[in-house]
């Protein structure tokens, strides 16, 4: 069963207590003059996967960075975990479209570069990028380079590097863009799995409707530039059933084609 709840997007975000991140009023105009973002409030509950989808321009990566402490808003916080972010911090994970890997470092150092710059000894960072190495499904890749690796691989050390830090919130922009539909579906079931099993709050920007819709608890449509929030949908989908069975399902087609005519006015 899927039924889609659209709630209107809240004037001011209370403080919930289960709540992970918080964004408060946040505005941001780019030296250059270019307004991304105006007058932002959301809150990304513990532990939820939610999606920021909206046309192109609209300030998604704007957003998904300034929650990274990776560029500073014009005016308005962030909270995390009940402190303001100022800055990069370990709670907080990115994951990057290109995977920012390393070529002249092995995939094991790739993975466990975070710890690295955290200083953590070397015996440490590796058994637990190991770990996460295996749980990616790259167990046996450790001593290979990223130029050896396809495409979805180099994605899966990226994820593996993500996941060594242990961070509370993983911020994935776009993580699927350079992969093929294969890979991207595969990828897709990894991270539900690791979502169950390491109860991570994820905060992910995609262009895909269809993705999702079928990755999410929640989807936050912004509208064109300056970016605010114009929706926030909840597709409620029942996960016992094939993924094959979900994508044929009419109401989870039905989510999909609503949000779609969403955006299509955008669009014209
Ligand atoms: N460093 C920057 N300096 C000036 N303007 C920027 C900078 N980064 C982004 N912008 C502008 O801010 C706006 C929002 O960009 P952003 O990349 O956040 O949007 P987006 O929704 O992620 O776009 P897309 O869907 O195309 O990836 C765009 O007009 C972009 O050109």
């Amino acid at each position: 069963m899927i039924a889609a709840v659209m709630t209107r997007p809240r004037e001011v975000a209370p403080v919930a207590p289960e709540a992970s991140v918080e964004v408060r009023d946040l505005c941001k105009v780019y030296p250059t003059g270019t307004e991304a973002l105006r007058g932002i409030n959301l809150t990304f509950p513990k532990g939820q996967f939610t999606s920021l989808l909206g046309p192109s321009g609209c300030g998604k990566t704007t957003l998904l960075k300034i929650i990274a402490g990776l560029v500073p808003a014009t005016s308005g916080e962030v909270v995390v975990n009940g402190r303001t972010v100022t800055k990069p911090g370990p709670e907080r994970a990115f994951v990057f479209q290109d995977f920012a890997l390393m070529p002249w470092a092995t995939v094991l150092r790739n993975a466990a570069f975070g710890l690295e710059l955290r200083g953590v000894a070397r015996s440490e960072r590796e058994a637990t990028a190991k770990h996460y190495i295996d749980q990616v499904g790259l167990a046996g890749f450790e001593n290979r380079y990223p130029h050896e690796l396809s495409g979805g691989m180099r994605q899966r050390v990226g994820l593996a590097r993500a996941l060594a830090v242990k961070a509370d919130v993983l911020l994935l922009d776009e993580p699927f863009s350079a992969v093929d539909e294969q890979n991207r579906r595969k990828f897709q079931e990894d991270l539900l799995q690791l979502r169950q099993v390491e109860n991570k709050t994820l905060i992910f920007v995609t262009h895909s409707i269809e993705e999702a819709v079928y990755l999410s608890d929640r989807i936050v449509l912004l509208s064109p530039r300056p970016g605010r929030v114009s929706d926030i949908i909840e597709p409620k989908i029942s996960r016992e059933r094939s993924p094959e069975d979900i994508r044929r399902d009419p109401e989870y087609l039905d989510i999909v084609e609503d949000i779609w005519r969403g955006l299509r006015n955008y669009a014209d």
